[in-house]
């Protein structure tokens, strides 16, 4: 099934959260052939918590820490995370990786501190645009991905993956639907059966290109998942494509 997410980053307090999802709800209601995601921001992940309960949509959160608990002022781990009905966690996102200075080896920690409280990282990889220039690009991915994942391949199945080249994020300048899909080929020859999603400028115009590739097994969305009605329209060209799809 495709995952259509939603990364708010940090949009929104709790009242405008609410707001939202009292639209959203209804407006997905019917939605069964597309898993669809909110990720907002921690301090409004109790309340949305609340929200979802009973509802086709899951919760995910943004970030997480490595260790289970202690003296890390500032930090959520997995296990609060778990706590508030959360199913899944967006890890070593591009602004966290370069704004933040995470590294592959914390991103490690972090799948696997997932993992142990039965927590879905999406494991967010992608190149800067002068890597893509060098033709880095594959190298670049291949590099996040062995050092993120090592010693985890018998987990693979249980971790999504997610294709945000850092260039195409809140740009408005998306990869091609035949860049990505090259990408998302690549993920998988290295990684084996995985879900890969496309993050970076999808938009209610371009959604339904990338959901025609073959490899691209749905999106990381921001900008365009902070109006319900648009995330809405976008997770509708996940709902059309498989329809087609079952049409033959
Ligand atoms: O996690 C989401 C991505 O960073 C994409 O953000 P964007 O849709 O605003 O380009």
């Amino acid at each position: 099934m495709k995952l259509i997410a939603a990364n708010w980053k940090m949009n929104k307090t709790q009242r405008e959260a609410e707001e939202y999802v009292s639209k959203f709800l209804p407006l997905v209601k019917d939605v069964t052939k597309t898993e669809i995601l909110l990720c907002p921001p921690f301090t409004s992940l109790c309340k949305v918590s609340q929200m979802l309960e009973g509802s086709n949509v899951k919760l995910g959160a943004q970030n997480c820490h490595s260790e289970k608990k202690g003296a890390f002022t500032g930090e959520i781990s997995t296990v609060m995370l778990k706590d508030l009905g959360v199913e899944y966690v967006i890890v070593g996102h591009s602004e966290r990786r370069w704004i933040f200075g995470e590294s592959d080896e914390i991103i490690h920690k972090k799948i696997v501190a997932c993992l142990e409280e039965g927590l879905r990282p999406i494991l967010c990889v992608g190149e800067r645009w002068e890597d893509r220039e060098a033709g880095m690009t594959f190298k670049v991915i291949e590099t996040q991905i062995k050092l993120a994942l090592s010693g985890l391949d018998a987990f693979v199945s249980k971790i999504d993956i997610a294709y945000e080249p850092v260039w195409a994020i809140g740009t408005g300048n998306p990869a091609t639907p035949e860049d990505a899909q090259l990408v998302h080929r690549f993920i998988k020859d290295l990684v084996g059966p995985v879900r890969v999603l496309y993050g970076g400028s999808v938009n209610t115009s371009n959604a339904g290109d990338f959901l025609r590739m073959p490899d691209v097994d749905g999106l990381l969305v921001g900008t365009a998942s902070l109006d319900p009605e648009s995330f809405f329209q976008i997770i509708q060209a996940s709902e059309n494509h498989h329809q087609q799809e079952e049409g033959g």
